[in-house]
């Protein structure tokens, strides 16, 4: 397939029509999600000339974790309704690519499990967990362990669900629960063995509308691995967040899902990158199609973009085999468009080579 577009196809054929309005979907009149897209559209290149290489090197270490392109897997809910492999699948592809996986807490696979498919893939694969901080402590405290000995390396808290958004098409759909025989796995209660029994029981994750700065602090003093915020659209917070010393944010609106009618991410970008100015790693996702668009945030100030639909309709698509397809032509599209516009590492895009 020769687009991210022509897998969302595919991926709709195979996909119960409710799963992939979920999968699709953002909250109320999806203005947000429309326009993270098409705000890429109205942004121009400029290429420079004759200072271009044969060899050109996309690798990156972020906190740490190297990646072998600044193309990651955003964390996104319930791989198993995109088909059967689920997680293992994604987990397997991103580590082929040598990419960072950002597992979400809504997976339908245990952390562990999607562990040890990512061992088998590459020896040191990169894993991050996103987490739902839990008005329960405790249990926040037991999945952070639980994630921290499944080996991932570095934990990404979700800041911009209060409270879930109001998605119509899931209303619309009645999809509110996942079918039989899915669960979110690493909700299963920690003190009940996993391998199963009626015992076992799955708690629902709860959205933390009283969730603050002390809630950072205290997961911070949890643990030792690099702690990121995921959801940051407002200046002010991305300079709150270097003053409560996190590792870095991810500028994302949750693929246009939580609160509509705010911007596109790529157009707070740059007010973002200032106020940061350097001092922790910059991530963005949302309306990420094209390495053309990749490119552009690289430009204006990203260190590292992720993807989010994109890899759900790969998976539902064609497995691991279609996830792995996706990241080599994001790789391969993001490398022709660095070529062309006369870099040879990502760090050599300037924010003068884009214009509105
Ligand atoms: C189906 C779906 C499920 C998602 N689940 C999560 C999640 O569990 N945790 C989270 O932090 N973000 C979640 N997100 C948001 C993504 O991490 C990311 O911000 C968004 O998908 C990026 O936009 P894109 O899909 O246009 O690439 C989800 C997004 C989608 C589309
Ligand atoms: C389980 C959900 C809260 C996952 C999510 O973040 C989403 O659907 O956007």
């Amino acid at each position: 397939m020769r687009s991210i577009a022509e897998f969302e196809a595919a991926a709709r054929e195979r996909l119960d029509p409710a799963h992939y309005d979920y999968f699709a979907g953002g909250a109320q009149d999806e203005i947000t999600l429309r326009e993270n897209e098409s705000a890429y559209k109205r942004l121009r290149l400029i290429p420079r000339v004759l200072r271009g290489s044969d060899k050109r090197d996309l690798s990156l270490t972020l906190l740490g974790t190297p990646s072998s392109m600044p193309i990651l897997v955003a964390p996104t809910a319930f791989h198993r309704l995109a088909h059967p492999d689920g997680e293992l699948a994604t987990a397997k592809a991103a580590a082929r690519a040598g990419t960072i996986l950002i597992v979400s807490m809504a997976a339908t696979t245990a952390i562990e499990d999607i562990a040890a498919a990512a061992r088998e893939a590459a020896p040191d694969p990169g894993l991050w967990f996103q987490l739902y901080l839990q008005p329960d402590l405790e249990f926040s405290e037991a999945i952070v362990r639980r994630a921290e000995a499944a080996g991932v390396k570095a934990f990404v808290v979700t800041v911009d669900s209060p409270v879930l958004g109001r998605r119509e098409r899931d209303d619309r759909n009645a999809f509110h629960d996942l079918p039989p025989g899915l669960a979110v796995e690493n909700l299963r209660n920690l003190g009940e063995n996993r391998s199963g029994g009626n015992a076992s029981h799955v708690r629902e994750i709860v959205m933390s509308a009283g969730l603050n700065w002390d809630h950072i602090a205290w997961l911070r003093g949890k643990t030792k691995l690099p702690v990121l915020i995921k959801g940051v659209l407002h200046a002010e917070d991305a300079r709150l967040a270097v003053h409560h010393g996190v590792a870095g944010i991810v500028v994302s609106n949750h693929g246009g899902r939580q609160l509509d009618t705010v911007p596109a991410t790529i157009d707070v970008l740059p007010e973002i990158a200032a106020a940061v100015g350097g001092a922790l790693p910059v991530l963005l996702d949302g309306g990420i199609r094209r390495g053309t668009d990749a490119v552009k945030a690289l430009a204006l100030g990203a260190d590292a973009v992720a993807v989010g639909r994109p890899v759900v309709w790969g998976l539902a698509a064609g497995g691991r085999e279609g996830v792995s397809e996706v990241l080599e032509l994001l790789r391969a599209d993001f490398d022709q468009a660095l070529a062309l516009c006369g870099g040879r590492h990502p760090a050599d895009l300037t924010p003068d080579q884009v214009r509105r």
